[in-house]
C-alpha cells in the first residue's frame, strides 16, 4: 500500500504522519509538494498538520487552491483514503471534501493536550480497527478547531453517522456537539482535528492512534482482495 504525505509552505506534521506509516505500517510513503498534479499513484493520501501559508486569510484556505488539492479531489472520486489532520482537516473542508468549518477555539487560546476521543463510528476504513465507543488518548494542537456546520448539515452528519469522532467528556475547542472528526458521505474521506500520528507509542504519551493507521491498511487489503475476487 503506497501513501502520500502532501507538504504545503507551513506544514509542520508531514514528518510525523512519514514516521507513523512507516514505523506502524511499515508501509512506502512519499512526501509530496504542493505543486504536483497527480495522486494516481498513491492508495491513501494524508493531509497532515501544520500552518500552510501561515493560517493567513483562514487556516486551510489558501492551501485549499493548490494544485494538488485538485488531485487529492480527483483520487477522492475513485474512492482513494484520504486523511486530513489538524491543518489537514481545515484544508479539507476548505476544499468541499468535507462539510462544515473550522473556527477559532472559543477560548481564543491555543490548546495543546492529550484529549479523550470517543469513537462513534468503527465502521469507517480509519477505524474499523476499534470498536464503537472506545475512548483512547490522542493528543491536539491547534488554535482553530472550533468546528461547526449548519443545522441541517449536523442533522445529516449524525443521521450517515459521518460523526467519527467526538470529544469525551471535555470540549477543548468549543466544537459543536464535541465533534473532533468526522467523514464525508462515502465514507472514504476522513478529517480530525487531533492527530493520530504523535500517538503511536507509549513514549509519546499514548499509543491509542496505531489503531487508527492500522485500520486504514487492512481497509485496503480488504478492498484489494474483493477486487481480486471479483
Ligand atoms: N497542528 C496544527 O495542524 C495546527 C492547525 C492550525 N493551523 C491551528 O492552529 O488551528
Amino acid at each position: 500500500m503506497k501513501f502520500a504525505v502532501l507538504v504545503f509552505p507551513g506544514s509542520n506534521c508531514d514528518i510525523d504522519a512519514v514516521k507513523a506509516v512507516e514505523d506502524v505500517l511499515q508501509q512506502p510513503v512519499d512526501t509530496v509538494w504542493h505543486t504536483t498534479s497527480d495522486l494516481s499513484e498513491y492508495d491513501c493520501i494524508i493531509v497532515p498538520g501544520g500552518f500552510s501559508y501561515g493560517d493567513y486569510l483562514r487556516c486551510g484556505a489558501m492551501a485549499s487552491l493548490s494544485p494538488v488539492m485538485e488531485a487529492v479531489k480527483v483520487e477522492a472520486a475513485k474512492g482513494k483514503f484520504i486523511v486530513g489532520i489538524c491543518n489537514g482537516f481545515q484544508i479539507l473542508t476548505e476544499t468541499g471534501l468535507l462539510p462544515g468549518a473550522l473556527r477559532h477555539n472559543d477560548t481564543m487560546q491555543f490548546r495543546c493536550d492529550i484529549t479523550p476521543l470517543v469513537v462513534e463510528n468503527a465502521d469507517t476504513p480509519f477505524t474499523r480497527e476499534y470498536s464503537k465507543g472506545d475512548v483512547i488518548n490522542i493528543p491536539i494542537a491547534h488554535g482553530e478547531g472550533n468546528y461547526i456546520a449548519d443545522e441541517e448539515t449536523l442533522a445529516r452528519l449524525n443521521s450517515n453517522n459521518q460523526v467519527v469522532f467526538r470529544y469525551h467528556e471535555c470540549n477543548p475547542n468549543g466544537s459543536v456537539e464535541r465533534i473532533a472528526g468526522i467523514c464525508n458521505e462515502a465514507g472514504n474521506v476522513l478529517g480530525m482535528m487531533p492527530h493520530p500520528e504523535r500517538a503511536v507509542s507509549d513514549l509519546l504519551g499514548s499509543a491509542d492512534g496505531k489503531a487508527f493507521f492500522t485500520s486504514i491498511l487492512k481497509a485496503w487489503e480488504a478492498r484489494v482482495h474483493d477486487h481480486q475476487r471479483a
